[in-house]
């Protein structure tokens, strides 16, 4: 489902964030990717979504090369994968409903499937009841929620999370690896990075270790 092939990744002025990296993850697998900080991991999950394109060898999710993909068939693409940002990137004038609802608007919902979906995205991360709450009233660990019901909205094959359990009290973090089996346990093919030893245990998942850029 997701396969890298020879993978470089230099981005502009900087040294190589990712070495010749082969590696290939399967339809409904849950792959936990570590390494120390700098190693890479945010590079390959972006790679993985299409958020960052591979300056040598190939990327094909989906049967798809990404490479060969313009910006129109890629924004298609990227559609089917949800991606939960290290630095949340929630909009901090809407509320909660508005920003889980945020990729059914783009994608062209209407307005009652729009709420409808937005909703049950909401309560599956336990946050319908705070729908009208706006991200800085919510905890760290609420936002992180809100993340990923937006993520998870547009019901997506695969689920890409960057660090998703840092800087969270434990409690909040297992709730958060808890979610992520969830939907793995329903087929979601899901690509977390973590170097928090608990969640890593917690998650009990094959691992692509990185260090420096390379497959360790
Ligand atoms: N947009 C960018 N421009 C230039 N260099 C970058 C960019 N993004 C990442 N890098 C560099 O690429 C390397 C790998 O970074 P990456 O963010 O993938 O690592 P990471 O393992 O996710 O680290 P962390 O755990 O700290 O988030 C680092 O040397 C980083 O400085």
């Amino acid at each position: 489902m997701i396969l890298f092939s020879s993978v470089v990744k230099r981005y502009p002025g900087g040294r190589e964030a990712l070495r010749d990296v082969t590696c290939e993850i399967g339809a409904g697998e849950m792959i936990a990717v570590t390494g120390h900080s700098g190693a890479g991991k945010s590079t390959l999950l972006k790679l993985a979504a299409g958020i960052e394109r591979a300056t040598r060898g190939s990327v094909v999710v989906h049967g798809q090369n990404l490479a060969a993909l313009g910006e129109t068939a890629l924004a298609v693409l990227r559609r089917r994968i949800g991606f939960v940002f290290q630095d949340h990137k929630l909009l901090f004038d809407r509320n909660a409903f508005e920003n889980a609802a945020l990729p059914l608007r783009v994608a062209g919902f209407t307005r009652e499937e729009t709420a409808r979906r937005a909703r049950a995205a909401l309560d599956k991360v336990g946050l319908l009841a705070r729908e009208k709450a706006m991200p800085v009233a919510l905890s760290g660990g609420e936002q992180q929620r809100l993340c990923i019901a937006r993520a998870i909205v547009n019901r997506p094959a695969i689920l890409i999370a960057d660090e998703p359990t840092g800087n969270l009290d434990p409690e909040y973090a297992r709730a958060i690896v808890d979610l992520f089996v969830s939907f793995n346990q329903v087929g979601v093919t899901v690509l977390v990075s973590t170097h928090d030893a608990a969640s890593l245990e917690r998650l009990s998942c094959r691992r692509i270790a990185l260090a420096d850029g390379a497959l360790a």
